[in-house]
């Protein structure tokens, strides 16, 4: 399993060290200070003014004017490892997401083959994952139609570890993958409200078979907008529409109270966002999450057979961006992620650039942090609103206690990077992702580089460097 080219993870040869900056990103805000760790946590957090003196004689690692942050949780990634790791893989996408300033990522139940829809799978996954991972890993299962009504299967896969489960309403793109219907989905939840652990859905339903689909179409499958016509904001909205009919069932004394509901990847910032706006009002326990593609591209943007930028939802026009970062800024719109789905570069039909046929998803994982910041510089994010998006609540969803903020008793998680240094992603830069072609990224200029990631205490990241695999699988406890 092992690839030649890893190292393996040997403790740095400190143990207890402080990392110092002049902005420490931290749930009280930004502090120049520094940060103690110990043994892979954070053992206390010291501000400028109190700590003359307090850490002299021990190791330091000063990144003086950088950015010290919570390491990204990216919950929504497929590496497709086991059975088509050729497409990326456990190695080459978590050595990405270290050197993009990821320090956990949750990795999604398709893709890989066979889909994690059980127990013995989950087992096949850890497997694949062990020793060979740059950073913490999580792992979703599925609810599938065969899994659903088997609610013995179902605790066993949440028993093994999963930290939930993901359904699609609509077809997944992969054979193994069935749709659930909102029967399926209702079963899942009700074993779901017992560990008090979530359902991610990707929410959209197929209307209608759309014109350009259909045979004798003399629409240019060439041109973004024939797919953007294939999946209008009506399938997000009609399947946001009949989850919210399960989800009053989590409001306390509900049939389902525990249990909770996750909208992945939001691209429809009209309807189906007040829908969820609605939800959330009346106490439905819902969250949702937009995808940095969704936030830095729009239709308008995207070239005649591009297909790197082929996805479901798909990307929508520029005003529909917009309002998806208004709803980011306003709170109502939760988190962030990456939804990393890539493929081969074949499979992205590179030389007909035919967008109905080519595979949907976008590569992006080790362009998390920046993508996000070179578009939300200009629109005065703060330090704790991108920790807030990109750690602090979606390790709160996947119900990883140890991560998402830089606080005493937390894994030592943390990126440090230079907000204002751009760089251009070509073929001179590292791009760890498996197929650095099919990047979104590839050919832009980003701003916000990453100094170093650390992962539980340990360099896993460091300028040009991933110098070791130290991740761990992350499993869910059983705590009653
Ligand atoms: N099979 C997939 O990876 N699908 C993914 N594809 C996208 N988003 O285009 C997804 O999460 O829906
Ligand atoms: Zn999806
Ligand atoms: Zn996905």
């Amino acid at each position: 399993l092992k690839d030649p080219s890893e190292n393996e993870c040997s403790l740095l040869p400190h143990k207890h060290f402080w990392i110092t900056s002049k902005h420490i990103v931290t749930p009280q805000g930004v502090i120049s200070g520094a940060v103690e760790i110990n043994e892979g946590k954070i053992v206390s957090i010291v501000k400028e003014e109190e700590r003359h003196g307090k850490i002299m004689g021990d190791h330091v690692v000063d990144y003086a004017d950088a950015v010290v942050m919570p390491g990204l949780v990216d919950i929504h990634v497929h590496l497709d490892d086991p059975g088509r790791s050729e497409w990326e893989g456990f190695p080459s996408g978590t050595k990405a997401a270290a050197a993009g300033g990821v320090t956990t990522l949750v990795d999604m139940p398709l893709n890989n083959f066979p889909s994690t829809t059980s127990k013995e799978t989950l087992k096949l996954k850890i497997k694949a994952a062990e020793g060979r991972i740059y950073v913490d890993v999580g792992f979703w299962g599925g609810l599938v139609p065969e899994n659903a009504f088997n609610a013995s299967a179902l605790e066993s896969l949440l028993s093994a570890g999963a930290l939930g489960l993901k359904s699609f309403m609509c077809p997944s793109g992969i054979n193994d993958f069935p749709m659930t219907n909102i029967t399926h989905i209702k079963e899942g939840l009700s074993v779901l409200a017992k560990y008090k652990r979530p359902l991610l859905v990707h929410s959209e339903i197929q209307l209608s078979s759309p014109s350009s689909l259909q045979e004798g179409s003399q629409d240019d499958p060439r041109s973004y907008s024939t797919y953007l016509a294939t999946r209008p904001p009506s399938w997000e909205e009609a399947a946001v529409r009949e989850l919210l009919m399960v989800t009053n069932n989590t409001r306390p004394g509900g049939a389902a109270e525990g249990a909770h509901i996750h909208v992945a990847h939001l691209s429809d910032s009209g309807s189906t966002l007040e829908l969820i706006k609605e939800a959330k009002r009346s106490g439905d326990s819902v969250s949702v999450e937009t995808c940095t593609h969704y936030l830095a591209f729009s239709e308008e943007d995207i070239k005649d057979g591009d297909t790197r930028f082929k996805c479901a939802p798909p990307i929508r026009d520029k005003a529909n961006k917009e309002k998806l970062w208004d709803a980011l800024m306003e709170g109502h719109i939760d988190m962030l992620s990456s939804d990393h789905s890539p493929t081969l570069p074949d499979l992205k039909l590179p030389d007909s650039g035919d967008f109905l046929k080519a595979w949907g998803g976008i590569s992006s994982l080790q362009f998390d942090l920046s993508a996000t910041w070179s578009h939300a510089k200009k629109r005065g994010v703060t330090m704790e609103q991108l920790a807030l998006w990109w750690s602090e609540r979606p390790a709160k969803l996947a119900g990883l206690e140890l991560k998402g903020a830089i606080a005493i008793g937390k894994h030592a998680d943390i990126v440090a990077w230079a907000p204002d240094e751009e760089y251009d992603v070509n073929d001179k830069f590292p791009v760890y992702l498996k197929h650095p072609s099919i990047s979104a990224y590839m050919g832009m200029k980003l701003s916000g580089k990453v100094l170093a990631t650390f992962v539980r205490g340990q360099l896993v990241y460091k300028e040009k460097h991933a110098p070791a695999a130290c991740g761990t699988p992350i499993l869910a406890r059983v705590t009653d």
